[in-house]
């Protein structure tokens, strides 16, 4: 699949390219601001929150460290499954330290839920979450995110970090995806 191609499967596009770095940056300022004279673990979420991940981190002026974790709740669908399955731990030990979740998207709220308690038992010092993005009209269960970029709506969306079907991932923006790549009206089914 060409550039041509993976564009024209597009719908429109929700959030361009500047829009998305003016926010990165805001939410880099407010998280130096919370975190000052304090040092901090980003968990990046794999894959999806890749790119929110290396922007927000060459944004931060507070030393971080990084370590990712994978875990799988979509698999190549567009609706979740609720079962969140550990791909890849933590390299590192969290116990003690200010540990700040990074993501591109919470939908429904499962992985998120599952992941911050799962996070929580190993006895941060400190645990908050960062997401890009949130669908609020899509919440299944209600979770602590401290910082949000875009509250969207309850549409399938992709790029910057977002797949469908591992596709699109590299898109420098957020945009929709025309039915006619899945069959289905955008809408996610409860
Ligand atoms: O709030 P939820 O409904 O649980 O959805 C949000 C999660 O789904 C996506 O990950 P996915 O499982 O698609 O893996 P990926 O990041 O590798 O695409 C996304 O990156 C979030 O981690
Ligand atoms: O809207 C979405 N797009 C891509 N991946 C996702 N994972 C959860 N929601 C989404
Ligand atoms: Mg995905």
């Amino acid at each position: 699949m060409d550039e041509a191609d993976m564009r024209a499967d597009l719908e429109k596009v929700l959030i361009p390219e500047e829009e998305l770095q003016a926010k990165i940056r805001e939410l880099a300022a407010e998280i130096d601001r919370d975190y000052e004279g304090r040092e901090l673990l980003l968990v990046g979420v794999l894959k999806g929150a890749v790119m929110v991940m290396a922007d927000l981190a060459r944004a931060l002026h507070t030393p971080i460290s990084m370590d990712w974790m994978a875990v799988s709740s979509y698999g190549s669908g567009t609706k979740s499954s609720g079962v969140v399955r550990i791909l890849k731990d933590l390299d590192a030990d969290i116990m003690g330290r200010d540990v700040l979740i990074v993501e591109d998207i919470v939908d429904s709220g499962l992985t998120l839920s599952w992941l911050r308690s799962n996070l929580e038992s190993r006895g941060p010092a400190s645990l908050e979450v960062c997401t890009l993005l949130r669908k609020p009209d899509a919440a299944k269960i209600e979770v602590g995110v401290r910082y949000i970029g875009f509250d969207i709506p309850n549409e399938f969306v992709i790029g910057y970090g977002l797949d469908y079907s591992e596709r699109y991932r590299n898109l420098p923006f957020v945009g929709t995806l025309a039915p006619h790549v899945y069959g289905g009206s955008g809408e996610q089914e409860a």
